[in-house]
């Protein structure tokens, strides 16, 4: 279970964008967040994935309230999850090959023998071909970023995958594809979602339940 209990967050404690907020993901369950642009989505999105600290309420975790966020974050808490941002170049290295950036996370937790094991493994599930990997971001679309960016979400087999509006600047058919490649690894592993945007037929389809923020407890009004 992923709980978010009454959480208040933002960038100026004095208007916080996310206000009294609670919302519970059970283990293995996906849940679509729905609402406008500006309202707050991202930044609660950042606290459920422990990126942004709370200014009040409490994230529990598997049943363990998390007390640090970032990288106080505690090793076990901060690999429970993969995280996929909207814009992928905000969020990918540029120096980095596609390879390296899909199996980062495997270095930084000192599993390099795990690296071309997972690698073999995800690249065609992503679909990303062998002369792509050996590419640096600016040599790829924004949709082979974005399959990269995935990969590097599944690539420690979290526990929790937390998508904010993983597909918002892609086409019909990546969208399609990114959205099979975590419905396959959530069936595998028994991993749960919480699923960020604005379009709301494809939360739908892609969700076990979806939620709008205003029913979220959140005046939510983005100042
Ligand atoms: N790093 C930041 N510093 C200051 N204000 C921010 C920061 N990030 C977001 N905000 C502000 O917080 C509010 C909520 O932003 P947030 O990105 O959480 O909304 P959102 O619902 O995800 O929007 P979108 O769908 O456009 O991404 C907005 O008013 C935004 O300008």
């Amino acid at each position: 279970m992923l709980e978010l209990r009454s959480i208040t967050a933002g960038y100026d404690r004095s208007r916080p964008v996310v206000r009294d907020v609670t919302l519970r993901i059970a283990g293995g369950e996906a849940v679509g967040l729905l609402g406008p642009s500006g309202c707050g989505k991202s930044t609660l999105a950042r606290v459920a994935a422990l990126l942004h600290r709370p200014d009040a309420g409490t994230v529990v975790l598997d049943g363990a309230p998390v007390s640090g966020y970032r990288h106080r974050a505690t090793p076990a808490q901060r690999t429970a999850y993969g995280v996929v941002f909207q814009q992928p170049r905000l969020s990918a290295d540029p120096r980095l090959r596609l390879a390296d950036l899909i199996t980062e996370p495997l270095r930084a937790t000192g599993r390099r023998a795990e690296i071309p094991g997972r690698l073999a493994e995800l690249a065609p599930t992503v679909g990303l071909s062998g002369d792509l990997l050996s590419r640096r971001p600016h040599e790829v679309s924004d949709g082979q970023l974005q399959r990269a960016c995935l990969a590097r979400a599944l690539v420690l087999r979290p526990r929790w995958l937390i998508c904010d509006e993983m597909t918002a600047m892609l086409d019909a058919s990546t969208t399609a594809a990114l959205v099979a490649v975590v419905e396959e690894y959530r069936r595998e592993s028994g991993a749960g979602l919480l699923a960020v945007g604005h379009d709301r037929v494809l939360l739908e389809r892609w969700c076990d339940r979806t939620v709008g923020w205003a029913e979220l407890g959140s005046s939510g009004a983005g100042g």
